[in-house]
């Protein structure tokens, strides 16, 4: 495999300090020499720098418009970029508005694409049905073809063109879906594996009925973008919203091995790792390690050595 990393060191898709750390403290864990120990040729982009934006109130409801939309173009031309050198991307984040740009730029590259959202939240609220005007809950909305009519006019958001069509979209993990969302999910159809799923099917179920929904057609590259609060707080204590009742490690582990086996993953976002939600420091290095694993699993770390 060959993998190149952007760091994207960004918080402002939501209020709490610390999720900007996430690249960094992935790094720290051991990112680049457990990839390049299993194998794989590894280019560090390292990070973007994000330009601060000065008085971006708030449209509405929505909170620093015009620092994410600037934010996601830079995201979006590097993980263009990056496709462009041949590698399968790898976006740390920072928060999950990032996906707007990294999937935006990814599509860019490869216009037919299928999106597996590995989440607690189906991050789908549009501008106006969103209760927070946080926009890391609100990424999908910006890039779902059959939303584009509910979205309004948003600074530094106009060079935004959604690139993905509902049925190509896969959750898994949710159980913290608002009821706008929840709308939005059953009215476009969008294919969901939520917790219930989860328990009632298993995740090796889960996983083959998803390959069945997004290869029906022809098989696209898979974009994978993997929240860490997905993953049970017990899990991934360092995160911004986390949600009891989430994936054991091994289910988010298996995600990520079987996205690999399919040899179609073509992009993968890991979002949400923030150290400074952490209790104690040794939460911090847990979640980081956690994400790290995530990632070799996508590069074939197999467990059984
Ligand atoms: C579920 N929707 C939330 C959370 C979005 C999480 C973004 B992610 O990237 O971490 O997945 C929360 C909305 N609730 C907040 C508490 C009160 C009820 C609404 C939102 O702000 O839209
Ligand atoms: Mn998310
Ligand atoms: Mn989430
Ligand atoms: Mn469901």
């Amino acid at each position: 495999h060959s993998v190149g990393i952007i760091g994207a060191p960004f918080s402002k898709g939501q209020p709490r300090d610390g999720v900007q750390l996430g690249p960094d403290v992935i790094r720290e864990a051991g990112l680049v020499k457990k990839l390049e120990g299993q194998g794989c040729v590894v280019k560090d982009y390292g990070n973007l720098i994000f330009e601060d934006v000065s008085n971006d109130e708030p449209i509405g409801r929505t909170k620093q418009p015009r620092v994410v939309g600037l934010a996601n173009k830079q995201v979006a031309d590097a993980v263009q970029r990056v496709k462009n050198d041949g590698h399968t991307c790898v976006m740390l984040g920072g928060d999950h508005s990032l996906a707007i740009g990294s999937i935006h730029g990814h599509a860019a590259y490869r216009p037919e694409l299928s999106v597996v959202w590995v989440d607690a939240h189906a991050d789908i609220n549009t501008p106006l049905t969103s209760p927070t005007g946080n926009i890391h809950g609100q990424p999908m909305s910006y890039l779902i073809r059959e939303l584009c009519t509910k979205i309004p006019v948003l600074p530094n958001f106009s060079w935004i063109k959604p690139c993905i069509a509902a049925q190509d979209v896969v959750y898994i993990g949710l159980r913290d879906v608002d009821p706008e969302e929840h709308h939005i999910l059953k009215h476009l159809g969008i294919k969901t594996f939520c917790m219930t799923e989860v328990d009632s099917l298993g995740i090796a179920k889960v996983m083959e009925q998803m390959c069945d929904h997004i290869f029906s057609k022809i098989k696209k590259p898979i974009h994978l973008s993997y929240d860490i609060d997905a993953l049970d707080p017990s899990v991934a204590p360092a995160t911004g919203t986390p949600v009891i009742g989430g994936l054991t490690y091994r289910e988010g582990i298996y995600i990520t091995e079987y996205v690999c086996q399919t040899g179609l993953l073509s992009a993968v976002d890991v979002v949400e790792v923030n150290p400074k939600q952490a209790k104690r420091e040794e939460e911090a290095r847990f979640t980081a390690n956690v994400a790290v694993d995530l990632v070799l699993g996508c590069f074939g770390r197999v467990r059984e050595g």
